[in-house]
């Protein structure tokens, strides 16, 4: 049996919504991933979809962005979704940065936006959303 791919969930606040729907959309597929999250994104996909099962990290301003990138470097991740605010300063915006460059660095594949997790769920065997309004 292959391994279930090692996901990690992140939206800033403005996103949250987005992955929420997001996560429900694509809950079966979820259901198969090892998913971690910083804290708050991770507590508002497990509202969502009670059933998944998700290690929520720290919140992302308290170190959670750091402890993805950690796990990155560690070779424990095989995917990122980081829904990003390109809108709203924030105060972490260096942690936000070097969880990025560490995906680079490793080549983790890195869904910064909506459209483009899914085309990585659907590479993944997960199913692409029919249903999705425009952005
Ligand atoms: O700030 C974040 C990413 O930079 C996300 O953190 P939370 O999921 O805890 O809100």
């Amino acid at each position: 049996m292959a391994s279930p791919y090692r996901l990690a969930l992140i939206a800033h606040d403005e996103k949250k919504d987005d992955m929420v729907a997001f996560a429900r959309e694509h809950a079966d597929f979820l259901a198969s991933c090892d998913i971690v999250a910083t804290g708050t994104t991770g507590q508002r996909v497990l509202d969502a979809c009670p059933d998944l099962k998700i290690t929520r990290l720290k919140s992302g301003p308290l170190g959670g962005d750091q402890q993805i990138g950690a796990l990155i470097a560690e070779g424990r991740i095989d995917g990122v979704i980081f829904f990003v605010d390109p809108l709203t300063p924030m105060p972490h915006d260096v942690d936000v940065k070097a969880l990025m460059r560490l995906a680079i660095v490793y080549d983790i594949p890195l869904a910064l936006n909506h459209a483009t997790a899914e085309i990585m769920l659907n590479e993944n065997g997960g199913q692409p959303s029919q249903t999705r309004d425009a952005r």
